[in-house]
């Protein structure tokens, strides 16, 4: 893992963009082939990417069964406890309508209705993500969606991992369909014979359903892009190299895109932790992934003071970051940028990716400037809504003509002149 100085930090570009750019065209055609061929071309994707010849792509109720049956059941209760504290952290999100009062009668509103139906991609192909499937289902639960689908790719055998379809039921989903990438995308965006079309789709997934979700977007509503995982770690001299070098590298292991970066004002910390990185990189059973991550978007930067540490990583706005310091809460309350933060030793990332309740889908590529992770607010759309009296329309009415001739629309002014009698006189003809 490279050491630098901090002001290098910002030169720690990232060729994700370019990988993308190569899948645009094929994303493109797997969409417009589903349009057409619907179900066909889910089964002729499935066979050709993920070499499963499938007959059905629904999991059937006894699928379920059965993966649930033969469950370790230390991991049912493990998983139940995740997704309770996921549920009580995300019902704190759930919002009220506001009702504001105009007169006695008169009032107007911001009314909550959750979304009818949304699709969640949970990622197959390299790893099965159980956690992401509480993740983006619970949210969706809470905030009362009816029709709350999953898609995710199967194993050769034509199978969900065990896992995936076990975490589901906890969530309290039954319509999962055995399809992923960028046609699973399209399914959900444009419908097919078996996948009746949904309005938004979150989650996360590799460059091709990235991409797929920016093509139909507009069609459906989307969460957002989110890329491979990122971590930056700010860490002083009393941070142990070990657990800051497994922090770093529990982030590499997603994805060889993924970056790990520490921004220390100890050198003495920064030598150590590289030494740690490649004693614990030969230990990790996805070494070569973790490996090409850390050396190709890794970096320890040694930083002047935690001040400057703290600009850096608020002009990086990293998807994660931790704080490691002997004063760590005074350090988060200077982050204006991170999609999530977890302060002190004993708060290691994983916590957030797995149990403490927070969400783990979170804005990455710097995204976390102007965005925020997956919540109750993804699954909700808020309207509003106007009831004036007669009196007020009285009161108003003059000056909202006045407006609309100032902006030369005579049929606005009309509209709201039209109702220049009142009801009684009108029931009186
Ligand atoms: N941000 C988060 O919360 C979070 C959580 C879990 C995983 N992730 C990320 O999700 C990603 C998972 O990626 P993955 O690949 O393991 O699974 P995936 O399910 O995203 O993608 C697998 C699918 O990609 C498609 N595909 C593969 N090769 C293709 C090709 N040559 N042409 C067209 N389509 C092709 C296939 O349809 C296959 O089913 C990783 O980047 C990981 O970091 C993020
Ligand atoms: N850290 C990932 C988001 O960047 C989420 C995840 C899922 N499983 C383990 N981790
Ligand atoms: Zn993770």
């Amino acid at each position: 893992m490279k050491i630098a100085k901090l002001s290098n930090a910002m030169s720690l570009q990232r060729s994700v963009e370019q990988a993308n750019v190569n899948h645009v065209k094929t994303v493109r055609e797997v969409i417009d082939h589903v349009r057409q061929n619907g179900d066909k071309a889910l089964f002729d994707y499935t066979e050709k990417w993920d070499g499963a010849k499938l007959t059905n792509l629904q999991v059937t109720k006894e699928e379920v069964e059965a993966a649930f049956a033969d469950f370790d059941p230390q991991l049912v209760q493990d998983l139940e406890e995740a997704a309770a504290n996921i549920r009580a952290f995300h019902t704190q999100q759930v919002r009220p309508n506001i009702d504001f009062q105009l007169d006695e009668s008169s009032y107007i509103k911001y009314k909550i209705t959750p979304l009818d139906a949304v699709g969640l991609y949970v990622p197959g192909g390299t790893a099965a993500y159980p956690s992401s499937v509480l993740m983006n289902a619970i949210p969706a639960v809470v905030a009362g969606v009816k029709r709350v689908v999953i898609v995710s790719p199967p194993s050769k055998e034509g199978k969900l991992p065990a896992s995936v379809l076990v975490a589901a039921r906890i969530a309290g989903i039954t319509e999962i369909y055995k399809v992923g990438g960028a046609q699973a995308i399209a399914a959900l965006a444009y419908g097919t014979e078996t996948i009746k079309s949904v309005d938004k789709i979150t989650g996360p997934g590799n460059s091709y359903v990235a991409l797929a979700k920016r093509e139909v977007f507009g069609r459906v509503a989307i969460d957002m892009i989110a890329g491979p995982s990122e971590i930056a770690i700010i860490a002083d001299d009393t941070a142990f190299a070990d657990e800051v070098a497994s922090d770093l590298l529990a982030q590499a292991e997603h994805d060889r895109f993924a970056s790990s970066v520490l921004i220390t004002t100890s050198e003495k910390l920064a030598r150590e932790v590289q030494l740690e990185v490649e004693r614990q990189l030969k230990q990790l059973p996805r070494e070569d992934i973790a490996r090409a991550s850390i050396e190709n978007f890794g970096c320890i930067y040694i930083a002047e003071s935690l001040a400057k540490a703290v600009d850096a990583v608020n002009e990086l706005a990293p998807e994660h970051l931790e704080i490691i310091t002997e004063q760590p809460e005074i350090i988060s309350e200077q982050i204006r940028h991170a999609g999530a933060i977890f302060i002190g030793r004993f708060s290691s990332e994983p916590v957030g990716d797995y149990f403490v309740g927070t969400n783990h889908v979170l804005p990455t590529n710097s995204t976390a400037r102007f965005s925020s992770g997956l919540s109750v607010d993804d699954f909700i759309k808020k309207t509003s809504v106007v009831y004036y009296s007669e009196e007020m329309w009285q009161k108003h009415y003059p000056k909202i003509a006045r407006l609309a001739r100032l902006e030369q629309l005579e049929g606005h002014a009309r509209s709201v002149e039209s109702r220049s009698w009142s009801k009684e006189e009108f029931h009186d003809c």
